[in-house]
């Protein structure tokens, strides 16, 4: 089971006080529901660590207990962790290797010798507040001292991806109640030195630091929030074992600096001290420390660069920044430049050269079939407890495990939910306030590898469900049998017209909770009923016939789930051939496997996600590999930032492999060219090969996708799509897979209609090759009704022919539709 941790951002990356506390700041004001948790749960954690002969102390386990909201058993692992003592790193002879001592040079131990005799050597401050605490701000005109101001992030996203919605909404609230106690408590008072803190300065809102008499204008907002540093994260409950060590470094045989060395190139002791040193001197000159805060952030500057140096990127319809002037042209060249040698530096990992698309088709006849199945549905129609059944029934989840979680669940009176933590339990620790998760569970039968993608049923989370859904080959839609209407009123009705959207044909329904149906358990008239139901509606939404099963079944009994029921009552009528388990209709819903010439194109694959990995993989993404296939080794152009990274690791399925292919969705470790931040790259960017051009996306079959175009980095875009509501010519979330982006329906070109009603059952309405104008220039689009219509985006972005597209407006989907046309 993995959770890939990631680091989109949000309005919470901002500073603010909520995340102080959040992140280790002040002692949080607990709560009596708090207070009760801890006097429960404090001592179940004592007595399991005891069991393993180790104590901690009370304000240890509440710590713990309070940073991963409550869960015994990642309290437990946590502090059980930190208590084993790391093994000690054996000085190497000769030294040589990444991860080996150095060997001390003759130099470093005179130097050593001499530091012994010359007694302490004053230190640099340690912390970022030290360091900052005597800078002479005072040295600088107020009119350009700098000001980090909170900003909104650039691109929209939504809350919260993914995750237990439970979680989140704790986080939440603990959040607003410091964010309330923070807005309640009065301004910083100056410290014992009659100054303050030079860091809350820098935090504050310019307004509230009166003493450094605010400039009148405002900088203008950096492209990426700014992030706050976090304490370490305590290691996960199963450490995942790290990435196979990168084969481009070469040891590094050089000594260290000695002191006498050192005294030479940086200057005495004394000039590393933050009292001595001026704010010219941290920043690297005034020019520069004004810049730094006045003009664009370097963010802005590097993208404008790129975007010039292309010439493709136009003003964004909503775009409000200031025109170029000529000085600022040279700088963007000079950045453009030191792109180009940050290019220069890139890590070199060896490639092994596969011919990929080869071994794929040799070893086909030994390999399982694959296929990732999203999860959709009303909320708590039982989908994640469905899932910790059929994981735990296929052996992806442990009987031990689950007996644990009952245990720790029963504990909070919440012992139904024992299989539904199954899921939330598979996730690596998340960065609370920014990290946004997808869940992603792996199990296997004897046929077939399955990927779940956890997308979570409340409504706020739609924008997840869109992104779980774009990476599924197809959809496991859970009912409960007993609440049908208000499913079909609700997300059930969303979820499976977004499934249709994103180009899911092929979809399995758990018609679920059938023990609790009345009159009596077990109904097969309740299970009838629901059958036509869904169908219709299924139908109506554009599936066909053979590409749906529809399944009765119970997730907390796990009667027809991975086992067939007794054939005694009341499920003797639950009998194969008629009525398959959801496991055996999974695997006879799985895709085929991806034709070869599907592997032969150019790599394009859609990150679903950013995540910061380990110390020898710290930056890495996932997502699914939509064309072409990639290996260790090979470079990628990453879009729209432009940056190229090498390819350092790859996981599939949880699994290390050398190469992935088209269809599977796959974490790559990446060593990242230059000086690319994890802030620079965003869920929903593309990797492509570097130097390859970029196919069309798996598109629909009216889209002539013969040749392959180059990459697009686009502002606007036709589309072709079907009205869920009224259209007119008005702002929209245009949702691209992954790619949330704040966009504008600018025209509205022609309303479309079929030539003539011909067979588009495999393809749906609104892909019909043959379609004609029906009216031109329309002034609204009515429910129901195809048409072509222009869309702005405020960001540039990888758009292609092809791709499918959701537009939503005010939390709802009035549109969707797949992309005609692209326009620089
Ligand atoms: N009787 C019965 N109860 C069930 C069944 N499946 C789930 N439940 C109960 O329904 C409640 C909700 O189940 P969840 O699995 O959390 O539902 P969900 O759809 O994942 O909910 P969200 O994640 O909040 O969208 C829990 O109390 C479950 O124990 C079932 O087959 N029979």
């Amino acid at each position: 089971m993995q959770r890939n941790k990631n680091v989109q951002y949000d309005a919470d990356d901002l500073y603010d006080s909520a995340d102080e506390e959040e992140y280790g700041g002040e002692v949080p004001e607990y709560t009596t529901e708090d207070k009760d948790n801890f006097a429960t749960l404090t001592p179940v954690v004592r007595a399991e660590l005891e069991e393993t002969g180790l104590s901690a102390s009370q304000t240890e386990i509440e710590e713990a207990l309070w940073h991963y909201y409550w869960d015994v058993g990642k309290s437990v692992s946590y502090l059980k962790n930190s208590r084993t003592p790391r093994p000690q790193q054996q000085p190497s002879e000769g030294g040589g290797k990444k991860g080996q001592a150095k060997a001390k040079s003759k130099f470093d131990q005179a130097a050593e010798k001499s530091a012994e005799k010359a007694g302490p050597t004053p230190m640099p401050p340690t912390s970022a507040a030290d360091w900052f605490r005597d800078i002479p701000w005072s040295n600088l005109s107020p009119e350009i001292q700098g000001h980090l101001v909170p900003t909104v992030p650039p691109r929209p996203y939504p809350k919260l991806l993914g995750g237990s919605s439970k979680l989140a909404k704790l986080a939440e609230e603990r959040r607003r109640k410091a964010a309330a106690a923070a807005s309640s408590n009065e301004a910083p008072s100056p410290d014992s030195n009659g100054s303050f803190n030079s860091l809350d300065r820098l935090n504050k809102p310019k307004d509230a630091t009166k003493e450094n008499d605010t400039p009148a204008s405002q900088p203008e907002p950096k492209r990426y929030p700014i992030r706050k540093k976090r304490e370490p994260t305590p290691p996960p409950r199963e450490p995942t074992p790290p990435p196979p060590e990168p084969e481009e470094e070469t040891p590094d045989i050089r000594a260290s600096p000695t002191g006498f060395g050192r005294t030479l190139s940086t200057g005495p002791p004394h000039a590393a001290l933050a009292s001595s040193m001026t704010l010219q001197d941290m920043l690297g000159g005034a020019e520069e420390a004004v810049d730094a805060f006045t003009g664009p952030s370097p963010d802005d500057i590097v993208a404008k660069a790129q975007a010039h140096s292309k010439g493709e990127i136009t003003a964004a319809p909503f775009s409000s920044k200031p025109k170029q002037n000529a000085s600022s042209d040279a700088q963007l060249a000079k950045k453009t430049e030191q792109l180009q040698v940050a290019e220069s530096t890139a890590p070199k990992v060896k490639s092994k050269g596969l011919d990929v698309p080869k071994l794929w088709a040799e070893g086909q006849a030994d390999r399982k079939a694959q296929a990732a199945f999203v999860v959709i549905g009303h909320v708590d129609h039982g989908k994640s407890t469905l899932m910790g059944r059929l994981l735990l029934d296929t052996g992806g989840v442990s009987q031990r495990d689950i007996d644990r979680y009952q245990k720790q669940a029963s504990e909070l009176g919440k012992s139904s939910f024992a299989l539904a933590w199954v899921m939330d339990t598979g996730s690596e620790e998340r960065e609370r306030g920014v990290t946004v998760d997808i869940a992603q569970h792996h199990f296997s039968t004897a046929s077939t590898d399955f990927t779940i993608l956890d997308a979570p049923g409340h409504r706020d989370f739609v924008p997840n469900m869109i992104a779980g859904a774009s990476m599924a080959d197809l959809a496991l839609l859970v009912v409960d049998a007993n609440q049908l209407a208000s499913g079909l009123k609700g997300q059930t009705r969303e979820h499976v017209l977004l499934a249709k959207a994103v180009g899911i044909t092929r979809i399995v329904v758990a018609v679920n909770k059938l023990d609790l149906s009345a009159p009596e358990p077990w109904s097969q008239s309740v299970f009838a009923d629901v059958q036509i139901q869904i169908k219709s509606f299924l139908s109506e939404a554009g599936f066909s016939e053979p590409n749906m099963a529809i399944i009765p079944c119970s997730g907390l009994n796990g009667t027809n789930v991975a086992n067939s029921p007794p054939s005694s009552s009341p499920t003797s009528w639950i009998q194969p051939p008629i009525h398959l388990t959801l496991l055996q209709a999974l695997e006879a819903f799985t895709p085929p496997p991806p034709a070869l010439q599907t592997l032969t194109q150019p790599l394009r694959l859609q990150i679903s996600d950013v995540f910061r990995g380990t110390l020898t993989a710290p930056l890495s993404i996932s997502g699914r590999l939509r064309s072409g296939s990639c290996q260790i080794g090979d470079t990628l152009l990453l879009l729209p930032s432009n940056t190229q990274a090498t390819i350092r690791a790859i996981e599939v399925a949880a699994e290390p492999r050398e190469y992935a292919v088209a269809g599977q969705i796959a974490v790559l470790h990446l060593a990242v060219h230059g000086d690319l931040e994890a802030e620079g790259l965003r869920a929903g960017d593309v990797a492509v090969l570097a130097g390859s051009s970029l196919p069309s996306s798996a598109s629909p079959s009216s889209v002539d996708d013969g040749a392959s175009a180059p990459p697009t980095v686009v502002k606007s875009a036709t589309a072709r799509v079907k009205a869920v509501q009224a259209l007119l010519p008005m702002g929209v979330e245009v949702f691209l897979g992954r790619w949330m982006v704040a966009g504008e329906i600018t025209g509205l070109k022609c309303t479309l209609q079929q030539q003539q009603a011909g067979d588009v059952e495999e393809t749906g309405e609104l892909e019909a090759r043959q379609v004609v104008v029906k009216k031109k220039k329309p002034r609204v689009i009515r429910q129901g009704e195809m048409a072509l219509v222009e869309l702005g985006l405020a960001e540039a972005g990888v758009v292609t022919k092809g791709d499918r597209v959701v537009l939503r407006n005010g939390g709802a989907t009035v549109a969707v539709g797949f992309v005609e046309a692209v326009r620089a």
